[in-house]
């Protein structure tokens, strides 16, 4: 028998009528969602008419900023040659930024009066300002701590560490890291200092005896991303020693990716960026350098918790690409402090940073720390070798911090016994640190800081609306002829105490100010001061690029858009001070 069979026959009859009830209680169901819809309808108009509203009152207020009229809705004040850069790779972006400060140049030679502007980019306003008062009431104000939403493109990379959080998750972490920073601790890392200075000045030797001119980037990026990995994680990458680590190469990758997409409105969209072969290689790349930090912070907890002896070893990391990234960890007895070793500290007593927090503690230390450095090292050589007096009067200056002029040097011109340059010794040489501080002045590594206004604000007579991003635009801050006269030259002196009293404390900021200032302003001035008195020990460095060959781009840094091209002649020391006729090619 089927089981068809013993199923009682449908008796239709028997199928009960809708009661009354229930067709009242699905016409009440059908009445609920009208209403809802339409309740939904009219709260959606009324953000939209809200947004629109608040939208017209925000562009009203910053069309009656100063500023060139908007060419159309869509494009805003962009030049239409941008058009053709839409899926352009980093190296014809390079021409992208280049474009962009001479523009924003030009537009700060106009609105000089007041020193402030908006811009459309697209359909979004940003204001730029440069006037030292302005500058002052952004930066210093406590409430306006929100970073410009182009940083949110670093949150892959850099998650939300101390450069890119905002609100109370900045506050506590900037509480518990500045410490990190203090005198102190610094002094534990002037060794490293000296010793990748020495490397370099070793690298250097073979260059000056090939009498060949160099790009100089990339022989002082090598050496500030070598001192960057020992002082933050403890690890030595060997940058200097071979340049085309695959370390150092993820590093660069990863930062040239990050730009591409800066420049690509239709990359922001994550929907869209993640989609493409580009984005997807991106978070490749980000994928195996936070493996690699997270790999490095382990070891070393390991290695700290258990009180293990290490010998000498070597890491390593697949790339998924070609050769793996690979450091050597020092043995323990030679292993130096590092700043993750304090975060680790915290975190093993209990403290609130777990290990992904130092992660990315880590990985913004390590982004912010070297290229920022390497560009200001590499511009003040460059500044340098255009300015003989002023090199020659550093030598000078330079050399009295050592025995005689035979000390370091042997007859064969390698390194003698070498002395390490204290931080003591570098507070003596005052005219070094003019020469940083007017090396910083004409050429900032960081040219512009951006900051979300939460709030209506005035500046200078005029209403920025609250939501507006807004520029203090250190590049230009430092040319003002009224407060650094003869702006162009090069001239360290201006910076002699005799010649700076008085001086706006915003008209110079390279580092920013206030209480988003540079956490590792004291870090890189020490790292810059010795490198180059050992350099400056040892070369004389002349440039071959007149200024108005070098052009600047501005990318993460301000950099050079075509190599800076320097011949590196080595000094001669015959017991005879130094002097121009005293060097060998
Ligand atoms: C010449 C070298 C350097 C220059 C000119 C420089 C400049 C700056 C500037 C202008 C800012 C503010 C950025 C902004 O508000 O958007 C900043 C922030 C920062 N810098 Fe530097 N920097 C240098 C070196 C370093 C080094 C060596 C480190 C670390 C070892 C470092 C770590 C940081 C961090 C973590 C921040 C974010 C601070 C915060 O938001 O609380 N910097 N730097």
């Amino acid at each position: 028998m089927s089981t068809l069979d013993v199923s009682p026959e449908l008796d239709v009859t028997s199928i009960p009528s809708p009661s009354p009830i229930s067709s009242g209680s699905s016409f009440y169901i059908i009445l609920i969602r009208i209403i809802l819809t339409c309740l939904l309808c009219f709260i959606g108009y009324y953000y939209l008419y809200k947004k629109a509203q608040s939208m017209r009152r925000r562009n009203q207020m910053i069309d009656k900023l100063p500023g060139p009229k908007s060419f159309n809705p869509l494009m805003g004040n962009l030049p239409i040659e941008i058009l053709k850069y839409i899926g352009a790779d980093y190296e014809a972006s390079k021409d992208l930024y280049y474009m962009l400060l001479n523009a924003v140049r030009g537009y700060t030679q106009i609105y000089d009066s007041d020193r402030i502007f908006r811009l459309w980019l697209g359909w979004e306003p940003v204001v730029i300002l440069w006037k030292p008062e302005n500058v002052e009431t952004i930066l210093s104000n406590n409430f306006l701590l929100d970073k410009s939403s182009q940083y949110d493109l670093l949150h892959p990379w850099l998650g939300t560490g101390l450069l890119t959080s905002t609100g109370n998750k900045w506050r506590s972490r900037r509480k518990l890291l500045v410490p990190a920073f203090h005198f102190k601790i610094l002094h534990d890392f002037v060794p490293v200092f000296n010793e990748q200075g020495n490397v370099m000045v070793d690298r250097l030797r073979e260059i000056a005896r090939s009498g060949q001119p160099i790009d100089i980037v990339p022989v002082v990026t090598a050496c500030t991303l070598d001192i960057i990995c020992e002082t933050i994680m403890g690890v030595s990458i060997g940058a200097q020693n071979n340049p085309n680590n695959s370390y150092c190469r993820a590093v660069y990758e990863v930062g040239e990716c990050f730009l591409e997409r800066l420049m690509q409105p239709s990359y922001w969209p994550d929907a869209i960026y993640y989609r493409l072969e580009r984005g997807k290689e991106f978070r490749r790349k980000v994928q195996h350098l936070h493996d690699f930090t997270m790999k490095v912070i382990r070891d070393r907890k390991d290695e700290m918790m258990n009180k293990q002896v290490r010998r000498p070893s070597t890491i390593s990391l697949s790339t998924g690409s070609g050769e793996p990234i690979s450091l050597t960890m020092p043995a323990s007895s030679e292993r130096r402090l590092a700043f993750m070793d304090l975060l680790l500290k915290h975190h093993i007593n209990g403290g609130e940073l777990s290990e992904e927090d130092i992660g990315e503690e880590v990985d913004t230390f390590m982004f912010e720390g070297h290229d920022t450095t390497a560009m200001a090292m590499s511009w003040i050589i460059y500044l340098l070798g255009h300015n003989m007096e002023v090199q020659d009067r550093l030598a000078l200056e330079v050399d009295s911090l050592f025995d005689d002029l035979n000390s370091e040097i042997k007859a064969d011109g390698s390194n003698g016994s070498t002395t390490e340059i204290t931080l003591d010794a570098i507070k003596q040489l005052k005219y070094l640190d003019c020469v940083v501080k007017e090396g910083l002045r004409l050429c900032p590594s960081v040219p512009l800081i951006g900051r979300s206004a939460t709030e209506d604000m005035t500046i200078s007579g005029h209403t920025v609306p609250a939501g507006t991003v807004i520029y203090c635009f250190i590049y230009q801050l430092r040319r003002d002829p009224e407060i650094f006269p003869d702006p162009e030259v090069f001239n360290p002196d201006r910076f002699l105490p005799e010649n700076s009293g008085g001086r706006h404390p915003f008209a110079y900021v390279p580092f920013s100010a206030g209480p988003r200032n540079c956490i590792g302003q004291k870090f890189a001035l020490a790292e810059l001061k010795i490198v180059l008195a050992r350099l400056i020990r040892h070369y004389r460095f002349v440039s071959l690029d007149q200024p108005d060959k070098v052009l600047f781009t501005m990318e993460m840094v301000l950099r050079p858009k075509v190599p800076i091209k320097v011949k590196v002649y080595e000094r001669v020391f015959n017991r005879t001070p130094f002097s121009s006729p005293n060097m060998v090619q």
